[in-house]
């Protein structure tokens, strides 16, 4: 049979679930619920799975280079792809008025995306990072006096993995997810997105930009990651109750390196909340008019 997928060996595996059984316990569908040996042992993987994964990255120089794995030199193109897709999307969502925009930056790194990006466009952004020496690195590099950006802020810094972060509610316009969501199995992915979900505004959105793997899926031994196909992330969406908004390729990037895609996602609205915004869409004139 051929393999779905393959680890940076180039080992194959017959498919995904065969994977994450095999690197963290279970198959990556839903968390092992049950009491016992099993459970231990599953829940032993897959913190093996994270603290290697976290040992790798605090090995890494707190740098721009560092964290593009030594890429440091596609930072211009990736900023510009980024705010290109960025900036319609906002005018479409949250254009008119004055809004006070606010944007969670997550798997931050060094705040590199919220130092040539966000930070322009958001009066407030706050920081995810489970690694403290680039967090550290990120509070000097967004300290006030080294943005110029005016009255514009790095507002926190979370030094938690985005597997145990959740949100203020209703706090982001935008929760922007960058080149470190393959550092979650699929379950700990569904169950940080569903959570997340609460911490956006009535029309907040998440950008999601990832590399992609051609079909299936690339385990990297290295830095415990998974890199997965534009189909995986697709039906990962789905299990989050996410759709796609708007979606665009990256351009620019040099021919070794993975195809990156950039993803805006919105919460599927239910039946249920579709009637009553419905509702509530007639009732606001009549209130607004009393
Ligand atoms: C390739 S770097 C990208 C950093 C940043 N997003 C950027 O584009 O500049 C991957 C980042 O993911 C972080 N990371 C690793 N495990 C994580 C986890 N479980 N939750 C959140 N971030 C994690 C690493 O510490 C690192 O900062």
């Amino acid at each position: 049979m051929e393999a779905e997928g393959m680890d940076s060996e180039g080992r194959g595996f017959r498919n995904v679930r065969e994977m994450w059984r095999e690197v963290i316990g279970c198959d990556g569908v839903e968390k092992e619920q049950k009491e016992g040996s099993s459970t231990v042992q599953n829940s032993n993987k897959r913190q093996e799975w994270y603290s290697k994964g976290i040992a790798y990255w605090q090995g890494v120089d707190a740098s721009v280079d560092g964290v593009l794995g030594g890429y440091g030199n596609v930072n211009d193109a990736d900023v510009k792809g980024s705010e290109a897709f960025l900036q319609p999307l906002l005018a479409v969502r949250f254009g008119g008025g004055n809004p006070h925009l606010v944007a969670l930056d997550c798997g931050s790194g060094i705040g590199r995306i919220t130092k040539n990006l966000l930070i322009r466009y958001f009066n407030e952004v706050d920081l995810v990072e489970p690694v403290s020496h680039f967090l550290d690195a990120a509070r000097k590099n967004l300290a006030p006096e080294n943005i110029v950006q005016g009255s514009h802020k790095a507002a926190n810094f979370y030094g938690v993995p985005l597997q145990d972060f959740s949100p203020e509610c209703e706090r982001y316009d935008v929760i922007w997810v960058q080149w470190c969501i393959g550092q979650l199995p699929d379950d700990d992915f569904v169950a940080f997105f569903k959570k997340a979900k609460s911490g956006l505004k009535p029309n907040g959105f998440f950008v999601l930009k990832e590399n992609i793997a051609k079909s299936g899926f690339v385990l990297d031994k290295e830095d415990q990651s998974i890199t997965r196909s534009d189909g995986y992330f697709r039906q990962l969406f789905q299990r989050c109750g996410l759709q796609i908004y708007k979606t665009q390729d990256q351009k620019g990037f040099p021919r070794e390196l993975f195809a990156v895609k950039m993803y805006a996602l919105v919460p599927i609205l239910t039946e249920t909340t579709t009637r009553v915004q419905r509702k509530f869409q007639t009732w606001a004139p009549t209130i607004i008019k009393s």
